[in-house]
């Protein structure tokens, strides 16, 4: 937690002023049962009214600066905590977004979400109670047994008993809670995550009717972390009654002692009222500590799954002085490149050396999983290669900044992924100062026009969350126009016309001839068809090339290729 508390630096001048506040409170709380001694031993033992009327005065007066800092404290002690949480929140999302693919895998999207908001308000809520028992508590405790100890020693003794008592009833107790508060964040953890999955799963699972396997996986989590709070509740609430107890045994003990004092003329009345306070105040401030003891273990959980994200180095670094293509025209080359996703035995893509050149539309064909996306994934830099290098226009990628790179590319998923917003937002995602003339141009070339103006509003019509509400091929063209209106050297097209039928598919392809004829195009496609007319085709199996060429030629030298091809295309076709 300490290395979290280095961005409190900020705050620097709300937590003295807290500090200084809560300072003010401990001392007036403390001076209070000293006047109402004062009052009941040379006022109302002496019914001396004016002295009664004076001090009541002071009493007023203390207690009223009391309030006015407590005041003060609490909301000083809230900003800053607020203010932190939120200088947290943006650290830890900005630190996510930077992180390569390989990072987000590592920790999962359900325990950055859990970190990024359960974890820091944890630390928010300690926090207000550092600040405002840190001075309060023991300036309390110590000033309380001073103060004790100048009524009446002897009556200290009583405290000398109870104290350690005390103590040792709330040890026990926060051994047992400290273990269950570090087990809730992680069972709060799985319960996000069967949430997560089962909200964007929903279609999946009923389609293949798993609701009530769904419902009994989330129910058994759920219960796991409410019987788990359960159990940290009841050591919670079995606390209160023991603590009350026990002052209320300190309070009998005082009494009695003290009793025995006042009848030998030995103790006043109203110090024995002041020493009962100040015990009361003594107790309560170990209790302020001890939750503190409780709390800060919990949010030390969590504090070090927050500092576990910030930590991260990413894996993905924009060199110290990126280099710029000399021409800028979209060239890609790859040359030996090998990678292997990161886990795994065998490389998902081997010795791989090809060129993309502006003006061309190279194809990449293969069986599922021969790596045909994971092309894609190195020239956009999500993974960095284990060999060999990428260059575009004869700069290696990773020499190159990433916005540098990503601004060169256009690149449409295997998975659309659409935004909350118009149809219009969604587009104007690859260009922010787009015009609505570049907006509609790049939906007519996407073949998206004819639906869009179907829709109620057009361009302005909603897109819910995710794009629920439009088909598989829509969302595609809407992915597609969205790379479109970028009007990249680089177009990256990941399997993005499986959605489409075959007459959409041929006219999409071409009007985007005519709009990519100066850039370098890569399409990954399933469908020979697709890619049939192709400048290069490389063929990949397993990670490897095994031909490339165009489709003529492939047809003659390269076995899969011709084996994709017999699959798909009649006789004629193929002809
Ligand atoms: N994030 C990942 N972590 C580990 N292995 C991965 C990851 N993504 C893909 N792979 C593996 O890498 C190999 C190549 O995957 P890739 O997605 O490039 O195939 P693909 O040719 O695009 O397949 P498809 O046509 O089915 O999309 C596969 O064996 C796959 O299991």
């Amino acid at each position: 937690m300490i290395k979290l508390f280095r961005y409190l630096e900020k705050f620097k001048w709300l937590i003295f002023f807290t500090l200084l506040f809560m300072f003010v409170q401990a001392i007036s709380e403390l001076y209070l049962p000293t006047l109402m001694s004062e009052i009941v031993n040379n006022g109302m033992m002496k019914g001396d009214t004016v002295f009664i009327w004076k001090y009541g005065g002071y009493m007023l007066l203390v207690a009223g600066a009391s309030s006015i800092s407590s005041i003060i404290g609490a909301f000083l002690s809230s900003r800053t905590a607020v203010g932190f949480g939120t200088l947290l929140r943006d650290k830890v999302f900005t630190k996510v977004e930077g992180f390569s693919l390989n990072e987000f895998d590592k920790i999962g999207t359900a325990s950055l979400i859990t970190r990024t908001t359960n974890d820091i308000t944890q630390i928010q809520t300690v926090l207000v109670m550092m600040m405002r028992f840190m001075i309060y508590a023991p300036i309390m405790c110590i000033g309380g047994i001073i103060m004790a100890y100048s009524k009446d020693k002897h009556l200290t003794l009583v405290l000398a008993f109870v104290l350690p008592l005390f103590v040792v009833t709330i040890a026990l107790l926060a051994a047992k809670v400290v273990p269950l508060f570090k087990a809730l964040q992680k069972k709060l953890d799985k319960v996000n995550q069967i949430l997560r999955e089962n909200l964007i799963g929903i279609r999946v699972i009923r389609a293949f009717n798993r609701v009530e396997t769904e419902r009994k996986r989330f129910y058994e989590a759920n219960k796991d972390l409410t019987d788990t709070a359960i159990k940290v509740n009841k050591i919670l609430a079995m606390m209160q009654p023991i603590m009350i107890l026990l002052m209320n045994l300190t309070n009998i003990t005082i009494i009695w002692v003290a009793a025995k004092r006042i009848d030998a003329n030995k103790l006043q009345i109203g110090d024995m009222m002041a020493f009962i306070q100040y015990a009361m105040q003594i107790l309560f401030s170990i209790i302020m500590v001890s939750i503190m003891f409780v709390m800060v273990p919990r949010a030390q959980a969590s504090a070090e799954r927050i500092n576990e994200v910030l930590e991260i180095e990413p894996e993905i670094k924009d060199p110290k002085e990126p280099k710029t293509p000399k021409i800028s025209k979209g060239h890609i080359e790859f040359r030996n490149v090998t990678f292997r996703y990161p886990g795994a035995e065998s490389p998902a893509l081997e010795n791989i050396s090809f060129e993309a050149k502006p003006g061309e539309v190279t194809a990449i064909i293969g069986g599922t999983g021969s790596g045909k996306s994971t092309i894609l994934n190195l020239i956009m830099r999500f993974y960095d290669v284990e060999s060999g290098s990428i260059l575009i226009d004869g700069v290696d990628i990773r020499d190159m900044s990433q916005k540098e790179l990503r601004s060169k590319i256009g690149y449409v998923p295997q998975t659309v992924v659409l935004f909350s917003g118009t149809i219009k937002d969604n587009i104007r995602y690859g260009k922010e100062d787009a015009t609505d003339e570049e907006i509609m141009r790049a939906a007519e070339i996407a073949q998206a026009t004819e639906f869009i103006l179907n829709m109620k509003d057009g361009f302005d019509s909603l897109v819910s969350q995710g794009g629920t509400n439009l088909s598989g091929g829509q969302k595609q063209r809407l992915s597609i126009a969205r790379a479109l209106v970028k009007k990249p050297q680089i177009y990256m097209f990941d399997d993005s016309f499986s959605a489409l039928d075959f007459k959409t598919d041929a006219k999409l392809r071409s009007e985007l001839k005519k709009e990519t004829s100066n850039s370098t195009v890569l399409i990954v496609a399933q469908r020979v068809a697709t890619i049939m007319d192709a400048d290069k085709i490389i063929v990949l199996d397993e990670g490897k090339i095994v031909g490339m060429g165009k489709h003529e030629e492939l047809l003659r030298t390269c076995e899969v290729y011709r084996e994709i091809v017999s699959s798909q295309l009649s006789e004629e076709e193929i002809a």
